[in-house]
């Protein structure tokens, strides 16, 4: 295991609502080591996009981080305010949106918005900066770089826009890079060049990525690690091959099912039976056990975290035996680079 650069450490995160407050996260931990890539998966309204936010102090009131600990390099960032948290965002560890607009300004030239990025954290000429702006472009597959500092936003296709957003993130070559559905709005083999580079930048960089998603079958060829998340908690984790191959938690199982063999990387993943329940009244004990076909009489009560061989955990009473069955295949194309 590669030395640990991001650990969680039983993360609450909750709003305060008309309903009530809502646990949107509640006591995830998860670890990724320099240079892993964590697919954090789960249906919507699973809290994969609160937990990121909140790793990157970005939850704004009524929401608020109730507890736990966010260890960047071994130093708790809940407790930082203000300038101080600016200053670890973006140069130890950086976001990329959905949408790259949301890192982008349209009315600026790439060129300039990078420039700007590098001298937020350093202090180097504009001459300097530009040149790192440049090597960032090059590095994640943008071709003519120099060209590209000259454009703006509109100008570039959506997938070169979240090209220039992953640059912008790696410009300061941070330890961690949290990234919420970054190519899901993207056409399918656009996005299987985006995460090849991606995985090569991980093995590369040594930059860590947490990569939230719907999609199984990016994270069955992307990741090293998976967590599974049901409504703010972590229900099962692992590396991500073993958890494909032999999911634990009926969940899981249920996620796997569900995805047809032929599932192309870029579409939703498809709902498990039953519909996922509102944070405002969950039932007493697993939140999962009204769709569950395994819940037992045990399930009225708080579920423990099983820890199998491996570090593999599942939170359930009555997890499911490890199986030995072929590995589903999800995508035909892997990410992995060739090292
Ligand atoms: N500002 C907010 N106020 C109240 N509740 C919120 C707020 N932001 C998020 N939530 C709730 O937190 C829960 C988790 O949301 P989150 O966006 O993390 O889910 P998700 O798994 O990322 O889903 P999606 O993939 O659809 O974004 C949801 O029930 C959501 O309604």
């Amino acid at each position: 295991m590669s030395e640990t650069v991001l650990r969680v450490n039983n993360l609450q995160t909750q709003f305060q609502t008309r309903a009530g407050v809502l646990k949107a996260v509640d006591g995830v931990s998860f670890e990724v080591g320099r240079g892993r890539i964590l697919g954090l998966v789960g249906e919507s309204g699973s809290g994969k996009s609160v937990t990121g936010y909140s790793i990157l102090g970005l939850i704004e009131p009524p929401g608020k981080i109730a507890g736990g600990e966010v260890l960047l390099n071994g130093k708790d960032i809940t407790r930082l305010k203000g300038d101080a948290m600016r200053q670890v965002r973006g140069a130890q560890i950086a976001m990329v949106f959905q949408d790259p607009m949301m890192t982008l300004n349209p009315v600026l030239k790439i060129g300039t918005q990078m420039i700007a990025a590098v001298r937020a954290h350093a202090r180097v000429s504009r001459k300097a900066a530009r040149a790192k702006a440049r090597n960032a472009l090059a590095k994640v597959g943008i071709p003519s770089p120099e060209e590209r500092l000259e454009a703006y936003p509109h100008q570039l296709s959506g997938g070169m826009r979240q090209r220039v957003a992953i640059a912008i993130a790696l410009l300061h070559s941070p330890a961690v890079i949290i990234a919420d559905e970054p190519t899901t709005a993207l056409d399918v083999s656009i996005q299987g060049q985006i995460l090849a580079e991606v995985r090569r930048l991980a093995d590369e960089t040594g930059t860590a990525f947490v990569w939230v998603t719907h999609d199984l079958a990016v994270v069955s060829s992307l990741a090293d690690d998976i967590c599974v998340m049901y409504a703010g908690r972590v229900v099962e984790s692992g590396p991500a091959a073993d958890v494909i191959a032999s999911p634990r938690h009926p969940y899981t199982a249920g996620l796997l099912a569900s995805v047809p063999a032929e599932h192309e990387p870029g579409t939703k993943l498809p709902q498990v039976p039953g519909s996922t329940p509102s944070l405002a009244n969950l039932p007493q004990g697993c939140a999962f056990a009204p769709r569950c076909a395994k819940a037992g009489p045990a399930c009225t009560t708080t579920p423990p975290v099983q820890h199998f061989e491996d570090g593999r955990t599942a939170l359930c009473h009555y997890p499911i035996e490890p199986i030995s069955c072929q590995p589903l295949s999800l995508t035909s194309t892997t990410y992995r680079s060739a090292s």
